[in-house]
This record gives structure tokens, C-alpha cells and sequence, in this order.
């Protein structure tokens, strides 16, 4: 069901001369919206296309298909919803995408599709598309091909005669000829009439279907429905119409669109929105005094554009988002000049950008008349709708009023006078919301750098501190532990070179978009990763390298790559991490060695999710201040030589606030898959978009399935597996490679808990340290400790591969609350080292850090108070020893 717009002028007086025109010229205009509403049983999903001149969509609803299905790179030139679907006409090939989760519309271009086909329109049903070919060299005279796809419609059907718009209703279409304007129904009319019923003889401006009537536009810009209405005694009726959709308001509209039973119109003398028809019990009323260009409806849900500065959709009905944070374009751009009775569309800040290519631009209809108590100042030209003026000598309204009295009526207000309030409104809020938030940023900002003293004196500290544990380790391995005190140490390029047999293919171990990562050993014998930029005089990359050289020498987490050192020489730029052994958990996952993937057993893929989570939560938590990583993905997570989780890869990292209150407004970089959809449509950046990222990491683990793998039908892993956790369907999850464990209880929080992860808005997600908390329970879970419900095993320290590790000491640990183990015959190819940890007590964010700052120096300190838990802790460090200096320092660094 679409809207159209009237595709020429208004004025009955010239109609004639303006429907020879239109037939050759105008015909792309009215055809299609730059917004849509689908609807369906996952509810109703708006989506619209940008203000800013890219043409890029975006959809908000609850409709993950939809919404995350959505072609964020296709610039589209115009859009059309259907029951679980929508399509946009593509702005270069003229051909229709469609994405969502109909079975009978597919996802991608419709098929068939004959080669080289192009369309000027297109419009959906409940289950089909139509699109309206573009007339071209080919075409045979007078002739309209109309391409229909979808249940019971695919076919291509040809009329005799232009015809220059078109309009799906649920199960039928209908399209209005060029020379007489006259409109042609076809399709299926059992229930609705709605073919036999087309009037022949009326002459419309433009039509528009809903799910079984039929509205159009007349000469006069009265509007005329037919069709069927709701059985008006089922329901509760509006009260214009009484419910029935075909008892239309007098007041002459220039745009009209229809829902299942009900129809909306933007009146044009006002622009104003009436509703009329049936409407759905405890439904929201459309907007009184909104002024609107542009709606759409769905079936119980209509949406239009704001008549203001912000561009902002409106929604009212049922069921759907009411509040839409972005800005969208008012209608489809047309590269032809608008002709009488439109006037071009020009924002007051964003001038024409809202087209592309520049040539093109946005027509709207001119309005008629003026709202009573005003009188025309202006008539429409061609950038500007007519303006009216209040009559000051004759005031009957307070808005009159307070007009007149205010003196601020002046020739430049004239044109604006009716917008003028709403525009007023808009600037005095944006200034009060930005002052507000520019203040309680600054203090926030400042209240953060002043408690978490995290600058120089926290990297400083151990310089000035001994242990007898760390000189232990420099004997074995002298240069690594200064370097990794000392943070960064500078290399020759010249070493680096050396070191990895002058960056050889064998020594080649990886490839990101940016750089090459080598292996290679030091004099010293100390193996790294060399990471060496492949284009390295481009300024992306410089920043890049920065950005990581800079994090990663402040940072410090066992869970997080070191960073040994780097070289900057000439235009070569090149960072040296400490060498992780076991590769990328992407490469254990979908590497080609099914027997890597093997080996990944449940274990071994919780404890990497839990050792990478705390790495995230440390990054957001404890970092100061707080760093998002923005790139959080399998090939990110790296596996050393004990099989630890280590996060990587800062590139694209950014220091941040620490919660949604105060985001980022950051361009979209990440990785396509795991990219938060809030962050990459309205560049809304926070920690929870790392969040999101983990949470497609997670069903990763749990699947074994590639973020994206287009291979399967539903190739979005998490269009895939939310609707599956949803509807309690754990084993069909799970990566079939694997043995499902005894006890899938374990697996399903980790499933529930993914599934939060990806929830659409950021502020309905966990926090990392939530999260963490979450896969710490089911570890324990799955290592069948009966503690699983308290917050045992939660917070671990990696002491580093110098360590020496008591194999099975965790297990044993965890015997004392239960004998049920998980071994398999695998352990013994593979050594788990998980155990190598410190572990103690479960504690909230705050209660680490405090505990860390307040306690740091003495690790017994940390399992005071913990009741049961503490047990558990002490337990573990009988077996493990007090912690060492080393340990301390860590313990320091990280909690
Ligand atoms: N410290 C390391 N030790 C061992 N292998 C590494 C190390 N760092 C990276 N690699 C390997 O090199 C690959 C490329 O890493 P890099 O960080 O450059 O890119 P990426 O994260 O995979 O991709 P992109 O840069 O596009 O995000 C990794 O996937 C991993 O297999």
C-alpha cells in the first residue's frame, strides 16, 4: 500500500495542458514514497530515506529482517512496503531490491527480472511488487509493460496506453492512464470490489491503494475511495466516516494514503493530516496541528514527514515506533523541473542536498488557499509554497494574537508565518538540549578524569616497584616484561626486518584491510607479530596506527594484546605485538581445518567468550578514559600459546564515554556483521555498540556460523538465530560440528544472553560487565559446578605465558562443589589451559574497581565479604599459591 504524489498541478483551470505534459515528462513523479511502512505479524516497521542527499535507507521497528536486512549501501530513489517487506527502487539500476522476511518476496533483485530491464515505479501488496518499466528506445509505442512478482501475481502485463503511476492494494493493482487520468484496477477483487467498482469516468490527479479501497485525488482535490470498508459493528469506528473509509472528508488534499481499512490525507490548505475509515481501538490519533509533506501508510499504522526543519517522521496508529531519530527526505527526487503547481523543495539549511545528483530535486505540491484568519501574502513560485499572513486588523485567534503583538511580523516571516512557531520551537530546543548537553558532558568529563586517575602515575608506578617474581621472569625472557612495563619501546625498521627474514611470505601469518602481520624473532629470541601497514603514507593508516600505538601503550589487561613496540621510519609504519600462537578464534572457526573447529569444544568456546568479555569490560570499565573498541569480531580475538583470549586490533578504537547518556557522534567503521545498527545508522556510538558486536561474536561461538555467510538462506547470523533462542530452539543453534553437551542450560543463557547483546537499541542491552557476569554462570554451569547461580569463577587474571600452569586446576577446584566433569578425549591433545588463572570473588564493576584502587596491594583483600563465593576463592589460591607481585601488579592494572 502506497502513497502517491500528484504528478502535476493542482489548478482545475490548466489541468488539460498539464496532462499532455505530464505523460511525457512527470511520469516518475507520484510513483513511489521516500517513505514506507510494512506490516505483518513481527509489527509494523517504518523506513524512509535520507535528508542528507545519499538515498540511503534506514527502517526502525520490530522487524528484525527488516531492519537489519536492510541494503544500508544501495542508494535507492524511492521506497514500498509490503506484509514483511519492503523494496526500494535502485537509484542506478532502476530495478527493484527488496529485503525482509516474505516468502513469496525474496530478498535481492525480484526474479525473474529480464536482462537490462529498467523501471520508473514500483509499488507493493500484501505479497507482491509491481514496478511500471521505464519507457525506453525499445518500447513499442503507447504500450505499458507492468511487471508484477510475488503470490499469485508474477507476470508481466501490457496496456495500451501511458500509464503514469501505480498503486498495489493487498491482493490487486491499480494504475492511472496518461491521457485521461482516468484509473485501472486489475488483479483479485473477491470481498473488496474494488474492480468493478473503479470509477470510469472520474478524472484523478493521483490514486492511492489501501488493503482493499481504492482513494484518489479528483481535478477539484476533493478526494473519492472506493472499494470495501470494515464491517462498521465489528469494531469501535472514528467518527468521521463512521468507520467507513469510503465517506471521505470534504477538505480538498494534496496527498492521500491508504491503510487495511482506513485512509489518511494532507489537506492543502493547511497541510495538516486528517484520518478517515476504520481505526483500531486504543490506537493513536494522527497529529492535530502537525504540518506534514509527505505519509505512508501500513495497515493499522500511518507515518508522514514533518512540514519543518528536522525532517523528522511522525507515526500514529498502532502498534509501531513512534519516535524516529532521523531526518528524511519530504519525497522522491525527479530530475525533470518541477512543473506548474509544485514548487521546488529547498531546506533552510541543508539547501538541495537532499537530491542526487545535484540537477535532480524533491517537488512538492503547491498548497491551496489559506487557514482561516490569514490571508495569501505570496503566491507558490518556483522554490516556494504561497505564504499566508495573519490579518492584523481582524484577530480571532490567540495565534493571531500573539503574532500581531509580537512585532515580528515582517515581509521575511510572510512566507514562513504558518511554520514559524514549530520553527521557533525546533531552534530554542536544539539550543537549550545542546547547552545542556554540551554542560553535563564537560562535567561528566571532568568528574571522570578526576576520580579514575588513570593518566601517567598509573603507567608509572611499577617502573618504580621491584618483584622478585618479575626479575624471575626477566632472566627467562629478558627484553619482553621491561617492554611490556615500559609499555612501547621504539625499533629500527632495520631490526624489524631482521626479525622476519625481511617481511617474507613465510613469515606471513595474517591479513587485516590495513596491514600485513608477520612473524618474527627478536635478537633476544622473543617471538612477535610484526604488523606493518600495507599503504603506509595513507592518512587513514597513519590515524589508524596512532590510534592503536597510542591505546595500546596505555592499556594493560590480560585479555588485551600487548603492544611490545612499534617503528615509525619514513613511511613505513609497523607495531609489535607479543606473538599469539594459536592464531585468530576466526581462524579456529572457520578456518579450513575442521579438526581446529573440533577441538573448540563447549569449553574451551566459553572460556574465550568469558576471557574476551572481560576484555571488553575492562576497555569500557576500567580504561580511563573508557575506550570503545568499535571492532569487535572472531579475527579479533586472538589465542596465545595457553589458549587465552586476548583482544585485539584497536585500530578503529576511540576513547568514549562510558554509558549511552552521552554518546559519540562518529562516522560507521567496523566490520559488517557486527555492526551496531544504531551506530551505523544514526553514528549514535557507545559502549553498547561494542556490546552488540559481542553479541554477534557469541552466536558465532555458539553456531559456529560466519557473522555473514551468505550461503544460507538467512545469511545474518543474527536474523538467523534471534527468532531461534526466541522460540527456544537451542539445538537448532548449535554448531553442528560439536557434541551438544548433556545439559544445554548452560548454553542457553549464553544464547539468552547474546540475545540481549543484539537487541536493536543500545540502552536495552547489557553492559559488558553484566554480560560477563552472565557467561561467567554459565561457564560455571557447563564445568558443572552446582554454584552456578552465585557468582562464582567470575573475574580471572591471565598471569602471562611465563607462568607455569597446574593443568585441571580449575576443575579440580570446581570437584569440591561437584565431581560431574566435562573431559573429553581432546583434553589430552589439547592442553585446556584456562586454569592458569587467578580466580576470585564475583563483584559488580564498581565493587572491582574500588576493590582494586582501595585494595590493589593486597589480593586477599579482594575476597572479603563475598560469603560462599569467598570460599570458592580460597580454595583456589590453596592451589595456586598467594599472589606474587607480578600477580599484584596485574591485579592492579586491570581491577
Ligand atoms: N599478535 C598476533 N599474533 C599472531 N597472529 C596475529 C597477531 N595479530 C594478528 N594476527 C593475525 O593476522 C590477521 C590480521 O590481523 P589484523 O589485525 O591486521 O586484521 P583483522 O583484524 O583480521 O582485519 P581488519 O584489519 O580488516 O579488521 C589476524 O586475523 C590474525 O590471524
Amino acid at each position: 500500500m502506497n502513497s502517491f504524489r500528484p504528478g502535476f498541478v493542482i489548478q482545475a483551470a490548466i489541468l488539460t495542458i498539464i496532462w499532455g505534459s505530464a505523460s511525457l515528462g512527470v511520469s516518475g513523479i507520484g510513483s513511489m514514497s521516500s517513505i514506507a511502512v510494512s506490516y505483518g505479524e513481527n509489527g509494523p516497521v517504518f523506513c524512509g530515506l535520507s535528508s542528507d542527499g545519499s538515498h540511503l535507507v534506514s527502517c526502525f521497528g520490530a522487524d528484525a529482517s527488516i531492519v537489519y536486512g536492510a541494503p544500508f549501501r544501495l542508494p535507492l530513489l524511492g521506497l514500498t512496503a509490503g506484509d514483511g517487506f519492503v523494496c526500494g527502487l535502485l537509484l542506478d539500476a532502476h530495478q527493484p531490491y527488496c529485503w525482509g522476511s516474505n516468502i513469496y518476496v525474496k530478498m535481492g533483485v525480484p526474479q525473474p527480472m529480464e536482462e537490462g530491464a529498467a523501471y520508473s515505479e514500483i509499488s507493493a501488496g500484501d505479497d507482491h511488487l509491481c514496478a511500471l518499466r521505464k519507457l525506453s528506445k525499445g518500447s513499442r509505442r503507447g504500450i505499458s509493460v507492468i511487471d508484477c512478482w510475488g503470490y499469485n501475481m508474477t507476470t508481466s502485463h501490457e496496456f495500451s496506453g501511458s500509464i503514469v503511476s501505480l498503486t498495489a492494494g493487498s491482493v490487486f493493482n491499480c494504475g492511472m492512464f496518461a491521457y485521461n487520468r482516468t484509473a485501472l484496477c486489475w488483479g483479485d477483487e473477491t470481498g473488496s470490489s474494488v474492480i468493478s467498482l473503479t470509477p470510469r469516468s472520474l478524472r484523478f490527479q493521483w490514486i492511492s491503494a489501501g488493503g482493499y479501497h481504492v482513494c484518489g485525488i479528483l481535478e477539484n482535490a476533493q478526494v473519492f475511495c472506493w472499494g470495501r470498508s470494515l464491517e462498521m459493528q465489528q469494531y469501535s469506528t472514528d467518527v468521521l466516516g463512521q468507520g467507513d473509509v469510503n465517506m471521505v472528508p470534504m477538505d480538498p488534499m494534496v496527498s492521500v494514503a491508504g491503510g487495511r481499512f482506513h485512509a489518511c490525507g494532507i489537506k492543502s490548505i493547511d497541510r495538516k493530516v486528517v484520518c478517515w475509515g476504520f481505526k483500531l481501538q486504543n490506537s493513536l490519533p494522527p497529529p492535530k496541528d502537525s504540518r506534514l509533506y509527505e505519509i505512508a501508510a501500513g495497515d493499522y499504522f500511518t507515518c508522514g514527514v514533518l512540514a519543518a526543519p528536522s525532517l523528522r517522521p511522525l507515526c500514529w496508529g498502532t502498534g509501531g515506533p513512534w519516535s524516529i531519530p532521523m531526518a528524511v527526505s519530504p519525497g522522491i527526487c525527479a530530475s525533470n523541473p518541477c512543473g506548474p503547481g509544485y514548487y521546488e523543495f529547498i531546506h533552510t539549511s541543508l539547501g538541495n542536498k537532499v537530491c542526487k545528483p545535484a540537477d535532480s530535486r524533491v517537488c512538492l505540491p503547491c498548497s491551496i488557499g489559506c487557514p482561516e484568519g490569514t490571508y495569501q501574502s505570496s503566491s507558490c513560485n518556483l522554490t516556494s509554497d504561497r505564504g499566508c499572513d495573519f490579518n492584523c486588523s481582524s484577530c480571532t485567534s490567540t495565534e493571531c494574537s500573539s503574532f500581531c503583538s509580537s512585532g515580528k511580523k515582517s515581509k521575511s516571516h510572510k512566507m514562513l508565518s504558518l511554520q514559524m512557531p514549530i520553527f521557533i520551537a525546533e531552534i530554542a530546543f536544539a539550543v537549550i538540549f545542546v547547552s545542556s548537553v554540551s554542560v553535563v558532558a564537560y562535567l561528566y568529563i571532568r568528574h571522570k578524569l578526576q576520580s579514575c586517575r588513570c593518566s601517567d602515575s598509573d603507567v608509572t608506578e611499577p617502573k618504580n616497584r621491584t618483584y622478585p617474581f618479575h626479575k624471575e621472569a626477566v632472566k627467562v625472557r629478558p627484553d619482553l616484561d621491561e617492554l611490556k612495563i615500559r609499555r612501547a619501546q621504539m625499533f629500527t625498521y632495520e631490526e624489524l626486518e631482521k626479525a622476519t627474514s625481511g617481511f617474507s611470505e613465510e613469515s606471513l601469518v595474517g591479513k587485516g584491510s590495513f596491514s600485513c602481520v608477520f612473524k618474527g624473532i627478536l635478537k633476544d629470541g622473543t617471538v612477535v607479530a610484526v604488523k606493518r601497514a600495507m599503504r603506509a603514507s595513507d592518512v587513514k593508516n597513519s590515524k589508524e596506527f596512532h590510534t592503536e600505538l597510542d591505546l595500546l601503550s596505555r592499556l594493560n589487561h590480560a585479555h588485551l594484546l600487548n603492544l611490545l613496540g612499534y617503528c615509525e621510519e619514513g613511511s613505513e609504519r609497523l607495531l609489535v605485538y607479543e606473538f599469539m600462537a594459536h592464531g585468530s578464534l576466526y581462524q579456529h572457526l572457520h578456518g579450513k581445518d575442521p579438526n581446529l573447529k573440533r577441538r573448540l569444544d563447549w569449553v574451551r568456546r566459553v572460556t574465550i567468550a568469558v576471557q574476551a568479555a572481560r576484555g571488553i569490560e575492562y576497555l569500557h570499565g576500567y580504561a580511563c578514559p573508557p575506550v570503545i573498541h568499535r571492532d569487535i569480531k572472531s579475527s579479533n580475538i586472538l589465542i596465545d600459546e595457553e589458549h587465552n583470549a586476548r583482544v585485539s586490533d584497536f585500530g578503529l578504537s576511540l576513547l568514549g564515554p562510558v554509558d549511552s547518556s552521552a554518546p559519540l557522534s562518529e562516522p560507521p567503521a567496523g566490520t559488517l556483521g557486527y555492526l551496531d545498527p544504531e551506530y551505523y545508522k544514526l553514528h549514535y556510538l557507545t559502549t553498547k555498540s561494542d556490546v552488540y558486536s559481542f553479541g554477534v561474536l557469541l552466536l558465532e561461538i555458539l553456531s559456529g556460523r560466519k557473522a555473514i555467510d551468505m550461503q544460507f538462506e538467512e545469511g545474518n547470523i543474527v536474523e538467523w538465530a534471534v527468532p531461534l533462542i526466541k522460540a527456544g530452539d537451542i539445538s537448532a543453534l548449535l554448531d553442528p560440528m560439536l557434541k551438544p553437551p548433556p545439559d544445554l542450560e548452560a548454553l542457553k543463557k549464553i544464547a539468552a544472553t547474546a540475545c540481549k547483546c543484539v537487541r536493536m537499541r543500545g540502552k536495552d542491552r547489557p553492559s559488558m560487565d553484566k554480560v560477563t557476569t552472565a557467561l561467567e554462570r554459565a561457564l560455571a554451569l557447563l564445568m558443572g559446578s552446582p554454584c552456578n547461580e552465585q557468582p562464582i569463577l567470575p573475574t580471572e587474571v591471565v598471569l602471562g605465558s611465563s607462568r607455569l600452569h597446574k593443568k585441571g586446576s580449575q576443575r579440580s577446584s570446581n570437584q569440591s562443589c561437584s565431581e560431574n566433569d566435562t573431559t573429553d578425549v581432546d583434553d589430552q591433545l589439547y592442553e585446556y589451559r584456562a586454569p592458569s588463572w587467578i580466580t576470585f570473588p564475583s563483584v559488580t564493576s564498581s565493587q572491582r574497581r574500588s576493590e582494586g584502587e582501595i585494595e590493589g596491594k593486597n589480593s586477599e583483600g579482594r575476597s572479603l565479604g563475598n560469603g560462599g563465593a569467598a570460599d570458592g576463592l580460597r580454595c583456589l589460591e590453596e592451589e595456586i599459591g598467594p599472589a606474587s607481585p607480578q600477580q599484584d601488579l596485574f591485579l592492579q592494572h586491570n581491577f
